[in-house]
């Protein structure tokens, strides 16, 4: 434990949880606390801390605690490395597996992104007597080729305003990216020098860079920001084959991730900003892509992801580090919230449920496929293809504070709660608040039926979900059946948690922490006894999550579908369900579209004091504005985040049209907030109406 880092709960012993060798696939995002710096001698009483609680096995939770202002927020990464921890240690649990795999002709990337004066450089090419990981890599390498009777070559590039160009043999075109029949990427004009040894390397001049030696680093005088790369190139011959092999190692350090919106820039730096934001944006992507496992990869959308094809693919390994400034810093914030929702811990809880944190903290769960705005797919096609997602963020890019959070009522689908004691282990399942509404003098009418609408407030928000366009933090379970009932019979695999196998949980000293579990279906039976056997109960559900019960998105389209029923078809008479006793019935029946006989209270998500009882033909009126709502949010997504030809499959938008809106995103990631700006660029009402029915056709 050092400065205002906390210590680890693993202990000192063990480095990173899941090294890379054990990697299926993917990008490992992790996390690297810089020291403190001379000018931040003061900086251990700072007022903002940076803690890391790592949990052996599974993950790392990078907290910011704003003393001052009371402010939490919490981060997941794949694992974060302390302050104390050295560029060693991180090449050890980082670095080295991809050098190995290297050795045997696989393709390996290093990526170092974060704030300004985060230790990029000093990580990625460290300094005087300190060297960083490029040093230390190709001191490996070299040796490895010498025993093997192999080659070492590298490059050096830059990328900047979206052109590549050679830092070591410069030239005066740019680097083109070309791909041969292989599929594989080729880097025209980017030269390759060869090295034999580390004096080699040293006597290299990098051009443009401070003093020709450092190339990270641009002149004092420079005001250009961009990304700046070297590829070691790795030629040997395989001894029990005799097969020539060749692999190669990105190692990349990215420009400054500055959050644009805080800085108030002038013209120039904001385009730069900007564009630089936008590749960073595509990177993360990419990034988030792999690691939910997508077909499709959008490497198009930059050239440094283009350059990056081979180094970032699922035959390839990489880690992408995220240097964090020990105070905490608007840019520092947002470039862990951008992390933290591509890295693979998020996504690999993406596939079966949501689950919640509550504390004083923020917990930003990821799950998009698209992670900043850019599209992976285009809406209409993300509406045929729903991902596998049971938690989406509409928009990446926005500061911790500008995610929108949703609780959700769903009313008897089960739930099961954890209550975190200082001791480590979950030790209570207890029942959550009481239903909304007002208080009823018979409190199980009541609950029965404020369940039924809960549940149907509750396939607003899970179909928006499924569709990415409200970020469903949490599914926040009201239901009070399960206060002494198990949530038994409704199916396998009902849990999704936050919590590592290893047993452990949240910590918040200040606040309890509160894992929810949620249940849309559950084999185990889950007990409320406080203390008696609940962490085995616990563990039982995660080792349950990997079976083979339906995935919690197809749960959610289930109910989703209902929705749409019980939108259509609100006229119908019939009795309430009211009986919601068995979570079985919301799941194996459907919600049954008839419309209650009884008026009952209707929660809407964005105006919780709004308590509404009326008619049905209310409660539909209601309802339908909110549906409404969601598809204007639909269409402006879609406009914001669409590329050229999509959005010229628009009725309305043409060749100049398309053209305006992509400079006006050069200016704002989100240029269409509402429905009237729109209006700024000459569609009339008429035509914004036809455009949404066409947007919004298949709904
Ligand atoms: N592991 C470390 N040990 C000691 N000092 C460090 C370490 N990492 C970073 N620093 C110090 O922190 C400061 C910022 O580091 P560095 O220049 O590497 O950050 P950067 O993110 O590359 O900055 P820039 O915004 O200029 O790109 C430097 O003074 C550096 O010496």
């Amino acid at each position: 434990m050092m400065g205002s880092s906390s210590g680890a709960r693993d202990g000192t012993d063990s480095l990173a949880s899941k090294p890379q060798s054990q990697l299926q696939r993917g990008v490992r995002v992790v996390g690297k606390i810089r020291p403190f710096v001379d000018s931040e001698a003061g900086g251990s009483s700072c007022r903002a801390r940076v803690s890391v609680t790592r949990f052996v096995g599974d993950h790392a939770l990078v907290a910011f605690d704003d003393q001052q202002t009371c402010r939490k927020d919490s981060y997941k990464l794949d694992w974060c490395y302390e302050q104390d921890e050295n560029i060693d240690q991180i090449f050890t649990a980082e670095v080295k597996p991809l050098i190995e795999g290297l050795f045997r002709g696989h393709n390996g990337c290093v990526i170092a992104y974060g704030a300004p004066g985060s230790g990029k450089s000093q990580l990625i090419q460290g300094s005087g007597q300190n060297p960083g990981l490029v040093m230390i890599a190709l001191g490996e390498i070299l040796a490895f080729a010498n025993e093997n009777t192999g080659s070492v070559t590298v490059s050096c590039y830059e990328v900047s305003q979206d052109h590549i160009y050679d830092l070591l043999e410069p030239k005066d075109q740019e680097v083109l990216i070309l791909e041969d029949a292989a599929k594989r990427i080729q880097l025209k004009g980017l030269s390759q020098i060869p090295v034999n040894s580390i004096s080699d390397f040293k006597k290299l001049s990098f051009h443009g860079c401070n003093m020709g030696k450092s190339w990270l680093k641009l002149p004092d005088d420079s005001t250009v920001r961009s990304h700046r790369g070297l590829i070691v190139y790795l030629s040997s011959v395989d001894k029990e084959s005799n097969s020539s092999l060749i692999g190669k190692i990105n190692f990349v350090c990215l420009a400054d991730y500055e959050d644009i919106k805080q800085k108030g820039n002038a013209r120039p730096q904001l385009a730069e900003s900007t564009k630089i934001n936008k590749s960073l944006y595509t990177l993360l992507n990419i990034v988030c892509a792999l690691n939910a496992g997508e077909n499709f990869i959008p490497y198009r959308e930059s050239k440094l992801t283009r350059l990056l094809q081979d180094f970032l693919c699922k035959a390839s390994r990489a880690v992408l580090i995220t240097c964090l400034n020990p105070t905490i810093c608007q840019d520092t914030l947002s470039a862990v919230n951008l992390a933290s929702r591509s890295c693979q811990v998020a996504n690999r809880h993406r596939c079966h449920s949501a689950k919640v944190i509550k504390s004083g903290s923020k917990f930003n769960q990821s799950c998009s496929p698209s992670i900043v705005g850019i599209p992976v797919r285009a809406i209409s096609q993300k509406k045929n293809e729903i991902s596998q997602c049971a938690s989406s963020e509409k928009k990446g890019y926005g500061t911790p504070y500008a995610i929108r959070r949703r609780s959700l009522q769903l009313g008897s689908l089960g739930t099961c709660f954890s209550e975190k004691q200082k001791t480590g282990f979950p030790s209570a399942i207890r029942k959550k608040k009481m239903p909304i509404g007002s208080s009823p003098p018979n409190k199980n009418e009541s609950r029965k039926a404020n369940s039924r609408v809960d549940v149907v407030a509750a396939v607003d928000t899970c179909s928006q979900a499924l569709q990415g366009n409200v970020v469903l933090d949490y599914v926040d379970v009201d239901c009070p059946m399960l206060e002494e009932e198990s949530c038994e019979s409704v199916g396998p695999n009902c849990v999704e948690n936050i919590m590592p196998t290893g047993g452990d949980c949240y910590t918040n000293e200040d606040t309890f922490v509160q894992d929810t579990v949620v249940g849309l279906g559950c084999d185990e039976k889950m007990t409320a006894d406080p203390i008696d056997g609940t962490k085995d109960e616990i563990h039982k559900i995660f080792v349950n999550e990997d079976q083979s019960s339906p995935p919690l998105s197809a749960r959610l389209r289930e109910i989703s579908n209902s929705l749409k029923l019980l939108s259509t078809q609100t006229t119908a008479t019939g009795s309430p369900n009211t009986d919601m006793t068995s979570t079985k019935q919301i799941n194996k029946e459907k919600l049954d579209p008839k419309t209650p006989e009884v008026p009952f209270a209707v929660r809407l998500e964005n105006e919780p004091n709004f308590d509404y009882i009326g008619s049905p033909q209310d409660i539909f009126k209601t309802r339908s504005t909110g549906l409404k709502k969601y598809l204007a949010q639909e269409c402006l997504t879609f406009l914001n985040s669409a590329n050229k030809e999509e959005l010229k499959g628009l009725k309305g938008i043409g060749e100049k049209r398309a053209t305006y809106i992509l400079q006006l995103r050069e200016e704002s990631s989100e240029p269409f907030k509402n429905m009237d700006d729109l209006k700024e660029i000459g569609l009339s009402r008429k035509q914004i109406n036809a455009m949404m029915s066409q947007v919004l056709g298949d709904f």
